[in-house]
């Protein structure tokens, strides 16, 4: 059986209880979970395992990047629910959740190695991507680690830098893919289609009026993939169901709020609850605002056969 990922919420580094001793650690986002982010994760599980020690993750929300330029933070690629799933996937045993603040910015390389990484978080192993930097202004590096390693008593196992079709791995490279919709890319970049999971809830129920009832997830933060319809293949348990979909704020309605609706082909279901996973295939169109509902539920189903074509193709 696969343990639960043991998930700790740390609001400042004072509340992080040393309690742990032992474990191998990695650092980072992982937001999205590319193929680099794979390699570090299983290197993370293996070293764990070998060692017989917990494996950890230490993951900072805000990220750093997103709390020193609060008003260009970069849109996710994936829910803390896509992260937290895929991390149990990986045999991530711990997660340590840390609010990052300025008191934790303004920690030097030293002081975050000693007291938070070691004495604190009870590191053994580091496992790090050969570009990481941490502490105040970024000056911890990989070259640091290592020099620490013997005298401090841990391992440091490296991990270089994940290519693919000669293009580097990183998140902004899958945010960038996302943004032009070019799902080929995307799929290189973290080795699997691109999905978004969430629990269905009740809509405005006007989706069976416009003859085309549509499984709703509600997406709280910006996504990197924008507004718009496309063809998708979705999932809930071992069912699974071509359909169309439309991410965006509804603006034919005058509505706000961002939703991913999914309208699943040929089939009848009660999804109200239940999570659903939906798989991104093709782009079709940018989100519209039409002059009337008749307008819209004519593109709509123009939509559903447009996706359909491509989908059977
Ligand atoms: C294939 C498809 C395309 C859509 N395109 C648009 C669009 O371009 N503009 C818009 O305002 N709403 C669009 N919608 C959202 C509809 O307004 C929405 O599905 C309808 O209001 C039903 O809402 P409900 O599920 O809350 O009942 C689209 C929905 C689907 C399924
Ligand atoms: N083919 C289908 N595709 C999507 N949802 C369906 C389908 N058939 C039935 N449903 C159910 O109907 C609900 C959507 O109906 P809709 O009228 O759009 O209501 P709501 O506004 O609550 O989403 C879904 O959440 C699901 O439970």
């Amino acid at each position: 059986m696969i343990e639960p990922l043991r998930i700790e919420l740390v609001r400042g580094l004072h509340n992080l209880r040393p309690r742990h001793r032992g474990c191998a650690l990695t650092v980072g986002k992982f937001d999205g979970i590319h193929l680099g982010h794979q390699v570090l994760l299983e290197r993370t599980r293996d070293e764990a395992r070998r060692a017989g020690v917990p494996a950890a993750v230490l993951s900072f929300d805000p990220s750093p990047r997103d709390f020193f330029h609060k008003d260009r933070a970069p849109p996710r690629i994936s829910s803390l629910r896509d992260k937290l799933a895929a991390l149990q996937h990986y045999g991530i045993d711990r997660l340590v959740l840390v609010r990052f603040d300025q008191c934790i910015a303004n920690i030097p390389p030293k002081a975050f190695l000693e007291e938070v990484l070691l004495a604190k978080l009870g590191a053994s192993a580091l496992i790090v991507g050969d570009d990481l930097r941490f502490g105040r202004n970024r000056s911890g590096d990989i070259q640091y680690l290592r020099s620490r390693a013997d005298e401090l008593g841990y391992r440091v196992l490296a991990v270089d830098t994940i290519e693919v079709g000669g293009e580097r791995c990183s998140s902004s490279a899958v945010r960038e893919a996302l943004s032009n919709t070019d799902f080929p890319r995307v799929e290189r970049l973290l080795g699997r289609p691109y999905r978004v999971t969430g629990r269905i809830r009740k809509g405005l129920q006007l989706g069976r009026q416009l003859d085309m009832p549509t499984a709703n997830i509600s997406v709280r933060k910006r996504l990197a993939i924008p507004y718009g319809v496309y063809a998708v293949v979705a999932r809930e348990g071992d069912r699974t169901w071509k359909g169309v979909a439309s991410l965006g704020i509804r603006p034919t309605l005058n509505l706000s709020q961002c939703l991913l609706e999914t309208h699943l082909f040929d089939t009848q279901v009660d999804l109200y609850g239940r999570v659903l996973e939906v798989e991104f295939r093709h782009f079709l169109r940018p989100e519209l605002k039409f002059d009337s509902i008749d307008l819209l539920k004519k593109q709509m189903h123009e939509d559903a056969t447009a996706a359909r074509r491509l989908l059977d193709s």
